[in-house]
């Protein structure tokens, strides 16, 4: 079973101090949530994870190893960042057998993830027809290529219509019963609370709370939220 290990992650950007001393564990089969206020360092938390961003201290373990020591990264670990990127022109099957192709997926395993998330009917059509909620489709759909043990999604919530929420839940809710390992960063509270095991929840870098959701006792998630987040 592959987990996420944040340990002493820290960034500094000159004086701006994003991530400061984060420790925190990503089980496999759970989903844990990583929530925080605009600016509290969460992309860049899954940035570092990825190998994008160079942490100024502190490591990311993926099953204990570095993202840029893995051998077969695209493999092990399945991400969705900022749906950007995509090649306008691109038709939505092409982009993603041109993700696979280098890395061994079987060609077979992008008409399966097309279909997972919902794509089928749109593989065709080029990329810039696609809705912000096509586009993130698409990158869910990327980042479940490689059947990887540990998904990292930023915001994947993003641009879906609530029939396209209730859908991301429960797919992550499958993925995780299947013993993959997921961080998901959110700010729709309410889903979040229908969707994760555990939660880890920052602040100005620094983490304020991390352990199961039910663990905030009474108190519901956005109250403990925005009490631990200083708005209230
Ligand atoms: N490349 C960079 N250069 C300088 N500062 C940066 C850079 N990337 C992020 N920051 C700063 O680091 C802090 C954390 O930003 P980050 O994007 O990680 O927050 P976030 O929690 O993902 O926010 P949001 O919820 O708004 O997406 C912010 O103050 C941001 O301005």
């Amino acid at each position: 079973m592959t987990e996420v290990s944040v340990r002493g992650l820290t960034k500094h950007f000159g004086s701006v101090h994003a991530v400061e001393e984060l420790t925190f564990e990503v089980p496999s089969g759970q989903v844990t949530g990583f929530l925080g206020p605009n600016g509290a360092g969460k992309t860049t938390t899954l940035r570092m994870a990825l190998g994008l961003v160079r942490p100024t201290a502190g490591e990311a373990l993926i099953g204990g190893h570095r993202y840029g020591k893995l051998a077969q990264p695209r493999r092990v670990v399945g991400a969705l960042l900022e749906a950007t990127g995509f090649h306008p022109g691109r038709r939505g099957r092409d982009h993603l057998r041109v993700l696979a192709q280098p890395v061994g997926v079987p060609a077979g395993r992008v008409d399966d993830v097309l279909e997972l998330v919902g794509l089928t009917e749109a593989a065709d059509r080029r990329v810039k027809g696609y809705s912000l909620g096509m586009r993130q489709r698409l990158g869910l759909a990327s980042a479940l290529l490689g059947d990887p043990e540990v998904l990292i999604l930023d915001e994947p919530a993003n641009g879906l219509d609530p029939a396209g929420i209730a859908w991301l839940r429960d797919l992550l809710r499958k993925e995780a019963k299947d013993g993959r390992a997921i961080l998901v960063s959110s700010h729709v509270l309410s889903e979040v609370a229908q969707t994760v095991d555990q939660v880890v929840i920052v602040h100005e870098g620094r983490l304020r709370f991390a352990g199961a959701l039910d663990s905030l006792g009474e108190d519901s998630l956005e109250t403990a939220f925005l009490n631990l987040t200083g708005a209230r």
